[in-house]
């Protein structure tokens, strides 16, 4: 078993190039290479939750597959779990769970509770232990009443909870998610978030995630790896990628009536207005408290709220800078 401060995931230069066929002509063919992911390298250790971000077409999810032994390497070194992904497939598989966003990998016209069995005997989970950890997700997911209707009937959100129940009951050392939050409510975000924090402190669940949500990787990660080009662009904690790409999040305020554009508060300036509403860019790396206590005390306020950047927007920073 390896300690706390042993890579459990050891990407070392890894690399993977596709072969492309393109029409070029009548009856022409040219092939040519495409280098999805280009030498990355990074180490998390057991336990550890990490954000994995990118642009699309960054060499993300080419990555995961490399880590989830879907996909060979073209080059490089990687282990997960005292594994090699590829080689050890099938050992690997009892240590990790995945989650796709985008699509479920439950069983569209079956009831969770049945698409749950078969997930059991899928991976021979013994039934003491399925049933504890089925509850528990059960409880802390709010999936109670749910597990009698089919996939298909559920909601956004309450789908995405039951995917994530499905890649638990093995009890994963490791769980991959593809974008955990797209499209959820407020709510359901709330939960997914605070399920996560808890199965990582509770369990030590490793989990690498993929985002568009920045404020994901706020709530979750101490850590996040970024790559664009399938190259390592920064590994490092999220306030000193905001530093590196300068990047900006926004105060939206709405006042009790139009008011001109609000001055002096020290580290912001007021980007838009429109009616009451106006719009404050910050530096991302500070704190929204104090300009919302100044601004509320200067101002007769009647709500806000805080935009994160895009990280397309922190990218293209960086390179700029
Ligand atoms: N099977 C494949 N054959 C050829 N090219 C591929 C293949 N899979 C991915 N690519 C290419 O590799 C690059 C990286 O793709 P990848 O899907 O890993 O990006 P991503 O960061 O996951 O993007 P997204 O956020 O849009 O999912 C892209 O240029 C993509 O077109």
């Amino acid at each position: 078993m390896p300690t706390t401060d042993e890579a459990f995931i050891d990407v070392t230069d890894l690399t993977k190039t596709f072969r492309v066929r393109r029409r070029t002509g009548w009856l022409r063919r040219t092939t040519s290479e495409v280098r999805a992911v280009d030498g990355v390298s990074f180490r998390l250790r057991r336990g550890e939750m990490a954000g994995f971000i990118g642009p699309n077409g960054a060499g993300k999810s080419t990555t995961i597959k490399m880590l989830t032994g879907i996909l060979t390497p073209s080059g490089g070194r990687l282990r997960v779990a005292g594994t090699d992904p590829w080689r050890e497939r099938t050992r690997l598989v009892r240590r990790i769970g995945v989650v796709f966003g985008q699509r479920t990998t439950l069983w569209w016209d079956l009831p969770l509770r049945d698409s749950y069995r078969l997930v059991r005997r899928m991976y021979r989970i013994p039934r003491d232990r399925f049933e504890e950890n089925l509850a528990r997700c059960v409880e802390l997911l709010e999936l109670d009443g749910l597990l009698d209707v089919p996939v298909r009937q559920l909601s956004l959100g309450q789908r995405m909870r039951g995917d994530i129940t499905a890649a638990l009951l093995h009890d994963p050392d490791v769980l991959y998610l593809d974008e955990p939050t797209i499209g959820l409510d407020v709510l359901s975000k709330a939960r997914v978030r605070e399920f996560l924090l808890r199965l990582n402190a509770e369990r030590g669940t490793t989990v690498l995630l993929t985002t568009h949500d920045l404020s994901d990787i706020e709530y979750l990660c101490e850590r996040v790896v970024v790559i664009d080009h399938g190259r390592l662009l920064y590994d490092g904690a999220l306030a000193g990628l905001h530093e590196a790409g300068r990047s900006e999040r926004t105060l939206v305020v709405d006042l009790e009536r139009e008011l001109p554009p609000i001055e002096g508060i020290p580290g912001a300036r007021t980007v838009r207005t429109q009616g009451p509403r106006q719009w404050l860019a910050f530096p991302a790396s500070a704190s929204a408290a104090p300009l919302v206590a100044r601004i509320a005390a200067d101002y007769p306020l009647v709500d806000l709220s805080v935009r994160e950047p895009d990280i397309e927007d922190v990218i293209a920073r960086m390179y700029g800078g």
